[in-house]
């Protein structure tokens, strides 16, 4: 399901400083994940701290349309009956996946070892995006597999009926790609083997294992290598989702700009493979606090203070990009009040996000008067002393490009308006109350 249609623009201006307890919504890769696996295992998974953000939601919609039981209980508390691995039943309508990268390529995964049949859609911004990186390893499993010209959506999946282990070298760093393998690989006989440059969130690989598969990773010399044993017997298990890194990503931007801010994050996760956004901040000589780091759900977290002050241009490598993938659009708009130059490389994925990131960001700060420059794989921010603002964005049914341009407009000097605030609800749907209880001039 997609958003509504109707844009719904929004506008943030500057105010006094941002004050109190940001309290995140639940991890959206982990939320995901927990929903899927709950649906492959044998039993009652029981969710806590779910995120009930629409991409998540749509992933519900689709576990239940394979056959299996997803109720809500209560706020973020969610119960799944499994069907089992291989116990998908095949669905009756168009599976659509709304905005969702993950949801659409981690079902795809999913189902495609099962002899069943199944057609994914998504909404304008899903059906731009590139799923051959997805087709193309599942076919190895001996899928059956059509798309609309230039491997988009709407996918048709005929999933195998004598499905072979894969060994897959994974060629650009994405976690989704080393999910969907590692679903596809769990009703596959014999090992599914899946081999990262770089390493990726690991949710998937934690959470299976937490679900009783047999799953190992070791560093060697091509990378990390991930060896799923198919046809295990997945234990329905209690997760408790941490609170998303990525969405705490922007009440902290905003207290980190505006003067005088001071607010806290509790219990946000820390696992190692999201955390190259504060790894940056920190760079950028941001003052952070973490506290009572302890593990959630087989997840680390900790809480968050966060006290403005000022930032300083940095160089962030290419290395770091996977542990950031989603927070380059957030690091832009705080360059842009950093003093000195920040250059972000190897950020090719950023183009086939929701959006062409870079070429969004890009756009919308050189539109409130930011000087930017970017490249292919690369976007450079020149930090200002003040930025004028007082442009309206374009945010192309991007949620993060959102989030960031009304972060941003907390401190420039004309307020900055996006042209749509509807897929704010895709991640983060408590974004505008939330902020507005820090203070924040949203609206
Ligand atoms: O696996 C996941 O949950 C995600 C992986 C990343 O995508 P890629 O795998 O395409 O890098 C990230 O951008 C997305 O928001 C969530
Ligand atoms: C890229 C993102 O999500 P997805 O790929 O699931 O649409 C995101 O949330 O920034």
């Amino acid at each position: 399901m997609s958003h509504s249609a109707d844009p719904h623009p929004l506008t943030a201006r500057r105010g006094g400083p941002l004050t109190g307890a940001a309290l995140v919504p639940g991890d959206k890769s982990v939320s995901h994940r927990a929903l899927i696996l709950g649906a492959l295992a044998v039993g009652e998974t029981r969710i806590t701290g779910l995120l009930e953000g629409q991409d998540v939601l749509d992933t519900a919609s689709a576990m239940r349309a394979f056959g299996a039981e997803v109720t809500r209980v209560g706020e973020g508390e969610w119960v799944v009956h499994g069907v089992g691995v291989g116990g998908f039943a095949e669905p009756a309508g168009v599976i659509d996946c709304g905005n969702s990268g993950t949801g659409v390529r981690l079902i795809m995964g999913a189902m495609a070892t099962t002899p069943i049949t199944a057609t994914f859609t998504g909404d304008a911004s899903l059906s731009r995006r590139p799923m051959r990186r997805i087709t193309d390893p599942l076919a190895l499993f001996g899928a059956e597999i059509t798309a609309r010209e230039g491997g988009l959506l709407p996918v048709t999946i005929r999933g195998a009926a004598e499905a072979l282990p894969v060994r897959y070298a994974t060629p650009v760093a994405s976690a989704q790609i080393k999910s969907a393998v590692l679903l596809a690989g769990l009703n596959a006989p014999g090992e599914t083997v899946v081999i990262e440059a770089e390493p990726t969130r690991d949710h998937t690989e934690r959470m299976l294992a937490g679900f009783g598969a047999q799953i190992t990773t070791e560093v060697t010399d091509e990378g990390q290598v991930i060896t799923l044993t198919g046809r295990p017997e997945l234990v329905a298990q209690p997760v408790a989702v941490p609170r998303d890194p990525s969405s705490a990503a922007f009440p902290v931007a905003a207290a980190l700009l505006v003067p005088g801010s001071e607010i806290t994050v509790p219990g946000v996760s820390r696992n190692p493979t999201r955390d190259g956004f504060y790894v940056t901040l920190a760079e950028m000589g941001a003052d952070l606090t973490w506290s009572d780091d302890r593990l959630e759900g087989g997840e680390p977290v900790a809480d968050l203070t966060v006290r403005h002050g000022p930032l300083r241009g940095v160089a962030v490598p290419a290395e770091r990009a996977a542990s950031m993938i989603d927070e380059f659009p957030i690091l832009a708009a705080l360059a842009a009040r950093a003093e000195g130059t920040t250059v972000m490389h190897g950020v090719a994925e950023l183009r086939v996000k929701e959006s062409d990131r870079i070429a969004a960001m890009a756009d919308g700060l050189r539109a409130n008067g930011v000087r930017v420059e970017d490249t292919a794989d690369s976007l450079t921010v020149h930090g200002m002393g003040a930025v004028p603002g007082g442009a309206t964005v374009a945010t192309h049914l991007d949620h993060r490009i959102a989030m960031s341009f009304l972060v941003l407009g907390l401190v420039s000097d004309a307020p900055i308006t996006v042209d749509d605030g509807g897929p704010i609800a895709t991640s983060f749907p408590d974004f505008l109350p939330l902020m507005q209880r820090l203070w924040a001039d949203i609206g």
